[in-house]
């Protein structure tokens, strides 16, 4: 399309090339054209002296003429036995010797080379797609795909996504920005220019992405960060120039970067470690557009991940992909308001009740939702009934169950009840103990790579010193998890493999570098770079060792005294308050997750109990 795509001369070489040989046949034969002529009248031509030379092969004789005839100077004509000629005058039989059908020849010299011709073009074609990473085939090469991406009406509003409110909320403002970017930048507000929505597959952030372009009324610009693997070094770049181009033209508008993680994986992870140039200029030319646009042009720039740990920290940034938006699976309430959008496509029996599928379908998404009413619906029409019941709908769930189950995405209900006791330890001991951040959220929704449930603690300020209490604290609050797998199930669980880790880092740094240990008194034992104060963690390195063999026992042994205290000490404080725990971790099973509000109506009396009562 443009001159600037690489692929586009190739198309316009072949056609030019294509043309020309077609000319030069025209020409060529036109100028050959050859006089096919009865025998008599090539027996009359050589009476005459018209004809100046003869090629004779067993069949056929050609032959110039001295001068054309009918503009043609070469003749051919089928040979007749001498005898039988004669035979035949005899007996005054007209005769004619007619050249065979010139089909063949025709095919041959015209329609062969046309044929070979495609056939070539129809093969290279398919291979240039299939290595561009795309779909399509002949038609697409020499077009920017950019352009068959680009919706002007997505036709998606917010009122299509269901269920991941907090998300939609962030991007509100983006929509604000959209309808009226000249105003936005009045007092001198900037707006992100990046904004990277983070979540695990199906969770619906293509569909947020359209819905803000749909609220906006702008155009949607999408691409997929997949497509740009094995490209041709420097189309990847071309394509990303191309399609802001495109997109600045028709500002306000959306790009939306599909699987940013494919392209903007950090340099030297995964297979493609080193120098993968292709992608690496793609990358670049990214980088290079996001810095030079902006925002008040009224572009903005949605990327996806659902590994966002893999990013090359150049995207993330200041200035380009600088705000994240977690779109997360949805709780129950989530998943009834999802189905509700869902149900809106297909006719329901009475019995059907949003509220009663959301409790068979913990751990699905968004798009796992969809397909469920989908194969409801399908079940339906297979038995030939007119309305979807409630029974359609558990034989689908079985169904995807069974199929989420084996990609090892869903926790059976044993494990859910664990994970449930397990987060409700943490943010019950949490709420007990004084001096703790306060719980803003437990939940039991898989969130991120092997967390199974999670507790969210908001920090109240910036803490820059913490005493032995508030340590031991900490470690309390981390230890909850297994004290309270302990006191219901009586088991200890893998769950709780990062909790232990954490509590023996601090721990460990309490006895070595803090000098809280009363055995060991105020002596610096260990230096390590790692902090246990928030901030970034830096890689661990190896420690150095100040002490003997022996020293090196007692810390150990010192280690493991404080630990087991502190284990014993939040074990107690649960085993006290065993009836909440048994109440919250209930409703926690119920509703997947619990915020501020209903964990103070549940636990709200849990902070008149003095923690040391229970010692
Ligand atoms: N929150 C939601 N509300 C309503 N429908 C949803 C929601 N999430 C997902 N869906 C349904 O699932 C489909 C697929 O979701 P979508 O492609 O947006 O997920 P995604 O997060 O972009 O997944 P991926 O990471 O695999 O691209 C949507 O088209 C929609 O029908
Ligand atoms: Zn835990």
């Amino acid at each position: 399309m443009t001159p600037k795509d690489p692929r586009a001369f190739h198309v316009s070489y072949w056609v030019a090339a294509f043309l020309g040989i077609m000319l030069v046949q025209y020409v060529y034969v036109g100028t050959q054209k050859i006089a096919n002529i009865p025998y008599s009248q090539f027996e009359q031509l050589l009476r005459d002296g018209k004809v100046a030379e003869i090629g004779v092969s067993d069949r056929f004789i050609q032959g110039k003429l001295k001068e054309p005839l009918d503009g043609k100077s070469v003749f051919v004509t089928t040979r007749v036995d001498p005898q039988f000629a004669e035979e035949l005058q005899k007996y005054n039989v007209r005769y004619t010797g007619q050249v065979e059908s010139t089909l063949v020849r025709d095919i041959l010299s015209w329609i062969l080379p046309v044929l070979i011709f495609f056939g070539i073009w129809a093969y290279l074609g398919r291979r240039m797609a299939k290595s561009l990473g795309g779909p399509g085939g002949l038609m697409t090469i020499g077009k920017s795909k950019a352009k068959v991406y680009v919706e002007s009406d997505t036709g998606v509003t917010f009122a299509d996504v269901a269920g991941i409110d907090e998300a939609k909320d962030e991007l509100r403002e983006i929509v604000e920005f959209l309808k009226n970017p000249e105003q936005y930048g009045r007092l001198g507000g900037r707006m992100p220019k990046g904004v990277l929505l983070v979540g695990p597959p199906g969770t619906g952030k293509t569909l947020l992405a359209k819905a803000v372009a749909g609220e906006a009324g702008v155009p949607f610009f999408s691409i997929s960060g997949s497509e740009f693997v094995e490209m041709f070094v420097g189309v990847g770049a071309a394509r990303v120039r191309d399609l802001f181009e495109q997109a600045r033209q028709r500002a306000p508008a959306i790009i939306f970067i599909d699987e940013l993680d494919a392209l903007g994986r950090a340099r030297g992870f995964g297979p493609y470690a080193g120098g993968h140039d292709e992608k690496e200029q793609t990358l670049n030319q990214l980088l290079v557009e996001l810095d030079g646009f902006d925002s008040r042009a009224g572009l903005v720039l949605l990327g996806a991940t659902n590994r966002p740990e893999i990013l090359d920290p150049a995207l993330l940034r200041a200035g380009r992909f600088d705000r994240q938006v977690l779109v997360d699976r949805p709780d129950k309430r989530g998943r009834v308001q999802i189905l509700k959008v869902h149900f809106r496509k297909v006719t329901l029996a009475p019995d059907v009740d949003a509220q009663k599928v959301a409790a068979l379908t913990p751990g699905f998404t968004g798009a796992d939702l969809a397909n469920l009413v989908n194969e409801s619906a399908l079940l339906a029409t297979r038995r030939g009934a007119d309305a979807v019941t409630m029974n359609d709908f558990n034989d689908a769930v079985e169904r995807i169950v069974a199929g989420l189950e084996k990609r090892n995405r869903l926790l059976n209900p044993r494990e859910r009840e664990v994970v449930a006791y397990h987060e409700m330890g943490h943010a019950l001991v949490a709420m007990t103990l004084p001096g703790t951040d306060p719980v803003h959220k437990v939940s039991i929704i898989p969130r991120g790579i092997g967390a199974l449930g999670y507790t969210i603690q908001r920090p109240t300020e910036d803490r820059f010193l913490m005493t032995q209490e508030e340590l031991e604290n900490k470690m309390a609050v981390l230890l909850g998890g297994r004290a309270a797998e302990l006191i219901v199930f009586e088991h200890y669980s893998t769950g709780a493999a990062d909790d232990i880790r954490r509590v023996t880092d601090i721990a460990r740094s309490m006895v070595t570098r803090y000098g809280m240990s009363t055995r060991l008194g105020s002596v610096a034992y260990e230096r390590e770079t790692r902090s246990i104060l928030p901030g970034p963690e830096l890689p661990s390195v190896p420690r150095e060792r100040d002490f003997g063999e022996e020293t090196g026992n007692a810390i150990d042994e010192e280690v493991k005294a404080v630990v087991d205290a502190s284990l014993k000490r939040t074990i107690a404080i649960l085993q006290e308050r065993r009836d909440i725990l048994e109440r919250a971790a209930q409703r926690l099973l119920d509703r997947e997750t619990l915020d501020e509000q209903d964990l103070n109506e549940l636990v709200g009396s849990a902070r008149g109990l003095k923690p040391e009562a229970a010692e």
